[in-house]
């Protein structure tokens, strides 16, 4: 799926992935209505609305970008009507033959973290017969509870020809109060990014390994050093747009190939027809999914432009 992910970058020219993360208050009135007229206004008509937002969006941008990244909390908070849209959301986009980063942040013990790779990136068995049941093509991880958690998941991958993202130094403000804490001279986040570049070793599809990191785009100068560090390693960048990120400050989590990272944004794409630039072009909320489009063609223009004059 690494090797999917690259030359869908490379066809694309575009280094980026739509976060599909749909807040209730980001989906247009039109839709709501329409949701809570057929199912009330109940878990099932909150799932509704977020899938048919999410479908307008996917059908708006899926051959201007490689990949997509669900956040399944957002799904999660409907209970298992917000879980069938995030199913129904995974498997539209893969119609779609766009790659599917489900950042679900799991991270346990060896036999629960083998439980959710099954589950996301496996196959489950059921008697005779297994199921790939969420079937997302990577999902994110959280390395706190060390190479334990870690494995199943890679073990997983190696079977299934998926990937994992571990996060190493995250975009969120307090991600210095552990992630920075010096340790033997370097800071955390180094210590993690040498242990995700050593699980992902022997990980490798035709240029970078399948087992990445997440390195917010917040932390330039970090994602400067943890580039070298993880030289095989792809970098998923969120925190651009909402959080601050700009083109300008994501060169250096890129190699000289143009390749090695794919950089998020999700409010910045799904709520687009919110922000004045684009309303300003006439984009109402009947036509938000236009707003995402033009967005992303912004935001490829930007990388692309920081890039050209690195
Ligand atoms: O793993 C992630 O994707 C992630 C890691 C991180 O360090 N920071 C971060 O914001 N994210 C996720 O990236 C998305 C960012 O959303 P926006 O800020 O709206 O673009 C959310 O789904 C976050 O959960």
């Amino acid at each position: 799926m690494i090797n999917k992910l690259v030359d869908k970058i490379k066809k694309t020219n575009a280094p980026i992935v739509v976060g599909l993360d749909p807040m209730l208050s980001y989906v247009p009135e039109f839709i709501q209505k329409k949701a809570f007229a057929e199912f009330g206004e109940t878990p099932e008509g909150a799932a509704e609305a977020i899938w048919q937002f999410n479908k307008a969006i996917v059908d708006a941008t899926y051959d201007l970008i490689p990949a997509v990244k669900p956040q399944i909390a957002m799904y999660e908070q409907f209970g298992i009507e917000g879980m069938k849209a995030y199913q129904k959301t995974v498997d539209y986009c893969h119609e779609k033959d766009l790659v599917v980063i489900g950042d679900i942040k799991r991270g346990d013990i060896g036999s629960t973290s083998a439980a959710y790779a099954v589950g996301h990136l496996g196959k489950v068995q059921i008697g005779s017969k297994s199921y790939a049941t969420f079937n997302e093509d990577f999902a994110t991880v959280n390395p706190y509870l060390g190479t334990d958690g870690i494995k199943p998941f890679v073990d997983v991958c190696k079977e299934e020809k998926k990937g994992i993202f571990i996060l190493v130094k995250t975009s969120n403000p307090s991600s210095g109060e552990f992630q920075d804490r010096v340790i033997d001279g370097r800071p955390l986040y180094e210590w993690v990014g040498e242990k995700v570049a050593e699980w992902g070793a022997d990980c490798m599809g035709d240029s970078y390994s399948y087992v990445g990191a997440v390195v917010g785009a917040t932390y330039p100068e970090m994602g400067k050093v943890l580039r070298k560090v993880m030289p095989k390693s792809f970098i998923l960048v969120p925190g651009y747009g909402a959080q601050g990120g700009k083109g300008a400050d994501l060169v250096h989590f890129f190699n000289e190939d143009g390749l090695g990272a794919i950089v998020n944004s999700s409010r910045g794409i799904i709520a687009a027809y919110k922000q004045d630039k684009y309303k300003e072009m006439g984009i109402t909320e009947e036509n938000f999914a236009d707003a995402s489009r033009a967005a992303v063609k912004d935001m490829v223009a930007d990388i692309s432009g920081a890039l050209a004059s690195r």
